[in-house]
């Protein structure tokens, strides 16, 4: 579960995040949404300590995040935009391998990990592939295999299908939905709702660094309708 409770954050005198609380229990698929510059991206930074709030608290499992910051990175796996720019090795195998050699891991387990995080991306047989000889949405599989593989309860993408055409964004939205069936909560940032929004439980919406608009995507679209952000 990931909470945060009243957090502010300010980039000097500009204020991104203006006090906001959430709960994000175990297994559930968020949508974060909003206009741009409301604050989404730095909102989930703070999931796994990326970014420390200026004010208020962020808990992962009910421990604040900077007490454990390897369990929470653990449990919270976080995916940018542009995934190809944070890439650190050359074959799609040993990238994906990083984290869990981080981990210290046996080699054994860290095999396994491979293995298994690239399968869920439909990514096996690319295990011995060249990073740079990836498509944008294979880039965009793959760091989602190398989140997997360190097995986190909750995946962040942060505008996950920036740049990528119709059956790559297909591709990554049957990848979430697989993964969201087997337990993983997933939480999107996105400016377009249309690809996750029917396996949404909730959709979130920030304007000015305040949540704006929370609740079931039923409930929320006519709301995320008036405050500009459309809805399928
Ligand atoms: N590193 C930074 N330094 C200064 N200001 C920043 C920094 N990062 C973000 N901001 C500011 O904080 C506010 C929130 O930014 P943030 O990137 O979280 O918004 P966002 O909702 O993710 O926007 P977008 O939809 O454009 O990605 C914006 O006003 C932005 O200009």
């Amino acid at each position: 579960m990931i909470t945060t409770q009243n957090i502010v954050h300010r980039f000097g005198d500009a204020v991104a995040l203006s006090g906001v609380s959430l709960t994000i229990p175990d297994g559930e698929f968020v949508v974060i949404s909003g206009p741009n510059g409301s604050g989404k991206t730095t909102l989930v930074r703070h999931f796994n300590g990326l970014l420390s709030a200026d004010e208020g608290t962020v808990l992962v499992d009910e421990t604040p995040v900077e007490e454990n910051l390897v369990a929470a990175r653990t449990r919270v796996g976080m995916v940018f935009q542009h995934p190809r720019d944070t890439f650190v090795s050359a074959t799609v195998g040993a990238d994906v391998a990083f984290g869990p050699e981080n981990l210290g891991l046996p080699r054994e387990e860290i095999d396994r990990r491979v293995e298994t995080s690239l399968s869920a991306v439909g990514m096996a047989d690319r295990r011995d592939a060249r990073i740079d000889t990836l498509s944008g949405g294979e880039c965009q599989r793959v760091a989602i295999a190398g989140a997997l593989a360190m097995e986190p309860a909750h995946l962040v993408l942060d505008e996950p299908f920036t740049g990528l055409d119709g059956p790559a964004r297909e591709s990554v939205v049957s990848h979430l939905e697989t993964l969201s069936t087997s337990g993983t909560g997933i939480i999107v940032v996105t400016h377009d709702l249309r690809d996750v929004w029917s396996l949404a439980d909730r959709a979130v919406a920030l304007r000015d660094g305040k949540i704006a608009v929370d609740g079931s995507p039923e409930e929320t679209a006519s709301e995320l309708a008036r405050i500009g952000i459309r809805t399928p």
